[in-house]
């Protein structure tokens, strides 16, 4: 990144007022999306929708084998005021990626 990005970039973290864990959410989805320009991302950052999808973007995924007890420790864990889960087990990686 270019130092005029950077400082780009910074200004709309401060605008944002993003929190670093936010941040770091935004730099692992630009990994996994392997999103090359970073200033496209810095230009959306006003984009109120992507925003919210940033902020959903989760913050602990429960990874398990089937019957490993992944439902009773989600059951657990949403007894907790401050942890929200998307309902049920959305079983993302399984509907979304195969292997052949
Ligand atoms: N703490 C603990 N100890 C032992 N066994 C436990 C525990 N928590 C959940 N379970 C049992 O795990 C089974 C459900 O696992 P999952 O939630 O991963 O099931 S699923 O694959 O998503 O359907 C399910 O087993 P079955 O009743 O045989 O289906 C649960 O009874």
């Amino acid at each position: 990144m270019t130092s005029s990005r950077q400082s780009q970039y910074v200004l709309s973290r401060r605008k944002l007022s993003l929190s670093e864990q936010t941040e770091t959410s935004i730099n692992q989805t630009i990994n996994t999306l392997k999103f090359n320009n970073r200033s496209l991302l810095v230009k959306s950052l006003s984009s109120k929708p992507l925003i919210e999808a940033i902020r959903k973007i989760p913050k602990v995924i429960i990874i398990g084998v089937k019957k490993c007890g992944t439902r009773a420790l989600l059951e657990y864990l949403k007894l907790h005021p401050l942890i929200k889960a998307p309902g049920p087990e959305p079983h993302f990686f399984d509907r979304n990626y195969h292997h052949q």
